[in-house]
């Protein structure tokens, strides 16, 4: 016999984005039910952000070790234990899982239901034995990795992000599928980590980024030795008796153990979402300025809205549907203002728009750039590659910005908030940033914009003319 909960708003999906809605929600008082089928936390704490980024941690480690000597420490072959790696990992993922686990959530008022959620009407959720009505939903289901029709994959045993946090044997030889950011994530990290890797890209590694920041991640991969088979699909895929061997074009790539890494779907199966009336298409769900379905009293957050798919876009999103769903505040969902980082190394970040975008959209723009060869603090830590780039307007509003180099992401703060508040590029002149740190570089792109006119005949004419109330 079902049981009926009536709820202000019920939340399918405690990934990201559900898990903060739910959480806004019940601190402001609100009657939230929130429906999981699988782990709190979704593919961010369990099988995406975290264990990729603490794999990319012990990876970091293992690479310092071997590039010591040029500190004057006597450089060592690391003696990796992966499955001891492994245990770093599932580690870290227990440290955070008690912030999205199903107590806290209880704890903050919430019901949580662990079971798979499914319309059964445009204002009724099916989830086991419950049946919630609710004034407002939010479907946060998330996104699944795409695996595709590539012949002779579904006979040979392959990862994807779901099961390679799980592999506790070192791979002899990782071949990955995919160079987008999963691919290259954690091809640096198997390859630091004693593996031989072979990517398979069909187009350009890192291919929607700048191509003069993908560049120089390119040029770091191949000298630490890992290959890159650009511009090829892998076309079939077949069992060896050491592990698998992919065919693109004449080349055949034989490898022990396989990623998939070429992007994703949104989880839509099994919910029904015709009941409900809310149209969705490969990419998401059909979503209006205030991420409202096609279904007014259902809203989307996170990857399966069909945007950007990033952990701090959808805890973005989460935000705007508070407003719009609990402060009845109409509130847009801006989340091309949001930045995006790849943690290679060096790592890539990005915030608005690239070069070329820019010059699309805007005609005349001007580009200023400072290489972090020419910052001191990169090179006391013998650590010089890359470079901030700056975008702007032919008045100076600043439109993108990218850096390359250590520590990029958080490098790139300013430059956010830089433009989510329409800042021009003077506002970096006038910081003073302290030194010796990387943030100069940013300082020294922006005064940069100016050289061309602070030294100009004109400028020089104008300071003589001054001289003379010397
Ligand atoms: C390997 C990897 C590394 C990544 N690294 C980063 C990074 O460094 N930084 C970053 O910003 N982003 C990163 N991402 C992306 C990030 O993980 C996602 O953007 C984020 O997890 C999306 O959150 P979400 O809430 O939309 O979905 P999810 O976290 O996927 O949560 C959705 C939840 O809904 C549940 N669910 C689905 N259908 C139903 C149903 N019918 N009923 C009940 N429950 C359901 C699922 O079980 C899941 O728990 C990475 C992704 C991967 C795969
Ligand atoms: N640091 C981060 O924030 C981070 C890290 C990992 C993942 N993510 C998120 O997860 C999403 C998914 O990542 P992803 O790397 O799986 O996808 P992606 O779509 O970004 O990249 C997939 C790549 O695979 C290539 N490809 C597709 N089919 C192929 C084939 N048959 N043969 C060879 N190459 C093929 C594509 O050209 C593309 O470059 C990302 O877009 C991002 O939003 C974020």
């Amino acid at each position: 016999m079902a049981q009926t909960i009536k709820a202000d708003l019920c939340v399918i999906g405690a990934g990201s984005g559900g898990l903060s809605v739910a959480a806004g929600a019940a601190m402001l008082g609100r009657n939230v039910v929130l429906i999981e089928k699988g782990e709190m936390g979704g593919d961010c704490l369990n099988t995406g952000c975290v264990p990729s980024k603490a794999l990319i941690a012990a990876a970091a480690r293992a690479q310092e070790m071997r590039e010591a000597d040029k500190f004057g420490v006597a450089s060592v072959e690391p003696n990796i234990d992966f499955a001891a790696v492994m245990d770093h990992v599932h580690g870290v993922i227990a440290g955070i899982a008690p912030i999205d686990s199903q107590e806290r959530f209880e704890g903050l008022g919430v019901t949580v239901i662990r079971e798979h959620g499914a319309f059964s009407g445009p204002r009724e959720v099916t989830a086991g034995d419950n049946l919630i009505r609710a004034k407002h939903f939010v479907i946060a289901t998330g996104s699944t990795p795409l695996v595709p029709p590539i012949p002779g994959l579904e006979d040979v045993p392959y990862f994807t992000n779901e099961t390679l946090f799980d592999n506790r044997i070192a791979p002899d030889h990782l071949i990955i599928i995919g160079g987008g950011p999963i691919g290259i994530e954690m091809a640096q990290a198997h390859r630091r980590l004693g593996a031989k890797v072979t990517v398979i890209e069909g187009g350009k590694i890192l291919g929607r980024e700048d191509p003069e920041l993908a560049d120089i991640v390119r040029a770091r991969l191949v000298k630490e030795g890992i290959d890159l088979v650009e511009g090829g699909q892998a076309e079939r895929v077949e069992k060896t008796p050491s592990g698998v061997s992919v065919t693109v074009g004449a080349r055949a790539i034989e490898g022990s153990h396989l990623l998939v890494a070429v992007g994703r779907k949104p989880t839509v199966e099994g919910m029904n979402l015709e009941a409900a009336g809310v149209d969705y298409d490969k990419k998401g769900l059909k979503t209006d300025s205030r991420l409202r379905t096609t279904n007014k009293r259902i809203y989307a957050a996170g990857d399966v809205a069909g945007g950007r798919q990033f952990t701090h876009v959808a805890g973005y999103h989460a935000s705007v549907l508070v407003r719009n769903i609990l402060f009845k505040a109409p509130s847009r969902n801006n989340e091309h203002l949001a930045p995006h980082v790849t943690y290679c190394d060096p790592e890539l970040a990005q915030v608005g728009l690239t070069e070329k975008e820019a010059r699309e959209r805007h005609g005349e723009i001007k580009v200023v750039r400072w290489p972090f060869s020419e910052n001191d603090r990169a090179q006391a830590e013998r650590e010089t590659e890359g470079l901030v780039k700056i975008v702007t307007d032919k008045k100076g509003y600043i439109l993108g910005t990218g850096v390359v180099g250590r520590g990029a992401g958080d490098l790139l703060q300013p430059w956010t908030l830089a433009l989510s508040s329409k800042l021009k590029i003077r506002a970096f002149t006038d910081m003073i940033a302290p030194y010796p740190t990387r943030s100069e570089a940013s300082k020294r792109a922006a005064s940069a914009w100016y050289s061309d006119t602070l030294f100009s005949d004109r400028t020089r004419f104008l300071v003589r003319l001054l001289s003379m109330f010397d």
